[in-house]
């Protein structure tokens, strides 16, 4: 595997410091080491740096337009980038509207992709139908075909052209939906494994039909985006939005283990770890922690172990 990584320490997409504190937390806990431990080229671009905008006024009840904006347009160059110098591309947030800019970098080098968002919320809020006109809870709006006649022109935003289509989206984890984005999931007819299924069938099966339902025509490259909140808070409490009933660390890494082993995995986000959301640093660790495996997952860490091709016995 060959691993891009790009941090995006960016908070305005939601109203709670700390989450532009994610990327150097990740690092610090060892991903690049690991990473290259379990055989990964790992090359790692830096964090992105966001312009400062000032009168950053609501338009309507969408908050912080001009910053959530410029800072995706920036990160959309950097995640192409990234693309263009042939990597799997891993985007250490920072909040969940980063996913605008990761998404649509992604999209200009490799056109067609099928998503796979693993999350506790559906972030798919327009920004007429957001309950809080927070971005993070609405940047798959600004990128699905489907929704265009729906999203009014924002300052910053011009540049953002939609990349997916419906079909190609699969939601896992869901537990925590407005209804304004429960119609929109229902009008779309966007696959979603909410809790319920993930109890119903097993993460496996889960992972089977996800696989199948997205490779069913053409196989796409693969946009992993995953919210941290997606885990159980008892697993990752250090996020701005924790949901009771999440994934299990071992639901959330089969996952990522399924999905690697699909050898389609084109681009990962990795967001809303926020060190100021846990209330010890044992909360934080885990947090960052769960977060270093599941993008281990993605590149190959089983759980019975791995060791090198060309490796001889002594
Ligand atoms: N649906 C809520 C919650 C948003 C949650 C965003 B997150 O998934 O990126 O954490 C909203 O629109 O504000
Ligand atoms: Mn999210
Ligand atoms: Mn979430
Ligand atoms: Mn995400």
């Amino acid at each position: 595997h060959s691993v891009g990584i790009i941090g995006a320490p960016f908070s305005k997409g939601q109203p709670r410091d700390g989450v532009e504190k994610g990327p150097d937390l990740i690092r610090a806990a060892g991903l690049v080491e690991k990473l290259k431990a379990q055989g990964c080229a790992v090359r790692d671009y830096g964090n992105v740096t966001f312009e400062e905008v000032a009168n950053d006024e609501p338009i309507g009840n969408v908050k912080r337009p001009r910053a959530v904006g410029s800072a995706n347009q920036r990160l959309s160059a950097a995640v192409h980038t990234v693309k263009n110098d042939g990597h799997t591309c891993v985007m250490l947030g920072g909040d969940h509207s980063l996913a605008i800019g990761s998404i649509q970098g992604h999209a200009a080098a490799k056109k067609d992709l099928s998503v796979v968002w693993v999350d506790a919320h559906a972030d798919i809020n327009t920004p007429l139908t957001s309950p809080t006109g927070n971005i993070h809870g609405q940047p798959m709006s600004y990128l699905i075909h489907e929704l265009q006649s729906k999203i009014p022109v924002l300052p910053n935003f011009s540049w953002i052209k939609p990349c997916v289509s419906a079909k190609d989206i699969v939601y896992i984890g869901l537990r925590d939906v407005d209804p304004e984005e429960h119609h929109i999931l229902k009008l779309l007819g966007i696959k979603v494994y909410s809790m319920t299924e993930v109890d119903r069938l097993g993460i496996a099966k889960v992972m089977e039909e996800t696989c199948d339902y997205i490779f069913s025509k053409v196989k796409k490259p693969i946009h992993l985006s995953y919210d941290i909140d997606a885990l159980d808070p008892s697993i990752s409490p250090a996020t701005g939005t924790p949901v009771v009933g999440g994934l299990t660390y071992r639901e959330g890494i089969y996952i990522t283990e399924h999905i690697s082993q699909t050898g389609l995995l084109s681009a990962v986000d990795m967001v809303e770890v926020n060190p100021k959301r846990g209330r010890t640093d044992d909360e934080i660790s885990s947090t960052v922690n769960a977060a270093v495996d599941l993008i281990r997952g993605c590149f190959g860490k089983l759980r019975e172990g791995n060791h090198p091709a060309d490796y001889k016995m002594p």
